[in-house]
């Protein structure tokens, strides 16, 4: 049996309006940033000693964008590189793909899993969390999936992807004309269905429940569970698109923000990487450097 845990930190406290506009202004553009790469001494000292825990996006962060959602593979390397790491430290990916989809994509057992945005939960020792209202939020996205699907089943190059708590309507391979009716069809389905919201990602867009839980409160309940207290832990979060903010802003006050690549807004990021080549990189100059530091 799952369960929810509200959390009631300073950090999740911050959404009030004028401290958002405080973050939003302090955000930068990816470009502006320095690579995190030619910044692992600063990064490293920036930890003060304490552990990091590596929190890390799927999608154009250790894959790359692509143009069928299945064929996002992870290669070889990263599974290894991330494997090794999770010998030493916490290690979760959070991904806005169905939980079950991306730990069997990602394949690297003994880390943890966070699906849907971070509304389902899974990693070693039992630990899960599923949305305590999930009873209610899944006939709401049983129907919307149905509403989508007789509504947009027939155009050419668009995907719905079904998630346990979201759905995305993909329309990467979609013509432009049709990108009118694909956004109405979505403002239909959701005017029909208050429980649900509208999210947004690269080329897709999402209906997720209408709930104040997102990548970032995920990481935050995550540390929580874990007691990886912030006094002898520091998160670390690579991610690339616009819900990884979310976890990016999280992080900015004291831990490590990286964006890999870009996205259509600012960022929260103190870091860049150009790539998931790069993010991989990384993670291996990251692995060598923390044997180093235990030898
Ligand atoms: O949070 P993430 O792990 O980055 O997941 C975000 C979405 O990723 C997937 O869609 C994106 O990647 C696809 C494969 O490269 C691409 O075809 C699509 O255009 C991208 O939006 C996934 O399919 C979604 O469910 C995730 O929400």
């Amino acid at each position: 049996m799952g369960y929810f845990q509200i959390i009631t930190s300073d950090k999740l406290n911050r959404g009030t309006e004028p401290e958002k506009m405080k973050d939003d202004q302090m955000n930068k553009r990816p470009e502006e940033l320095p690579n995190a790469l030619a910044q692992m001494d600063k990064i490293l000292e920036s930890t003060s000693g304490r552990q990091i825990c590596l929190f890390l996006d799927y999608d154009g962060t250790l894959t790359p964008i692509v143009s069928n959602p299945d064929e996002a593979l992870l290669s070889e390397k990263a599974r290894e590189v991330i494997g090794k790491l999770s010998e030493r430290i916490t290690v979760a990916i959070i991904s806005g793909r169905d939980r079950k989809d991306v730990s069997a994509k990602a394949g690297i057992p003994n880390i943890i899993y966070a699906g849907s945005h971070g509304f389902d939960i899974s990693g070693p020792d039992g630990l899960e969390m599923a949305h305590a209202s999930g009873e209610t939020i899944i006939p709401a996205l049983d129907l919307a999936e149905k509403q989508l699907r007789e509504k947009l089943g027939s155009i050419e190059g668009v995907q719905v992807e079904r998630k346990k708590y979201a759905i995305a309507v993909h329309f990467r391979n979609a013509r432009d004309h049709v990108l009118p009716h694909i956004r109405e069809a979505v403002s239909e389905v959701l005017n029909s269905q208050k429980e649900l919201k509208k999210g947004s990602g690269k080329k897709i867009l999402e209906l997720k429940p209408e709930i104040d839980w997102h990548k970032g409160k995920a990481l935050i309940w995550l540390m929580k569970k874990l007691q990886l207290d912030r006094d002898k832990y520091i998160p670390v979060f690579i991610g690339d698109d616009v819900t990884d903010e979310d976890a990016l802003s999280v992080v900015k006050e004291d831990g490590v923000g990286i964006i890999t690549g870009s996205h259509d807004q600012t960022t929260a990021a103190s870091y860049r990487l150009e790539d998931p080549d790069q993010v991989i990189a990384f993670l291996e100059q990251l692995k060598d450097r923390l044997l180093t530091l235990r030898d």
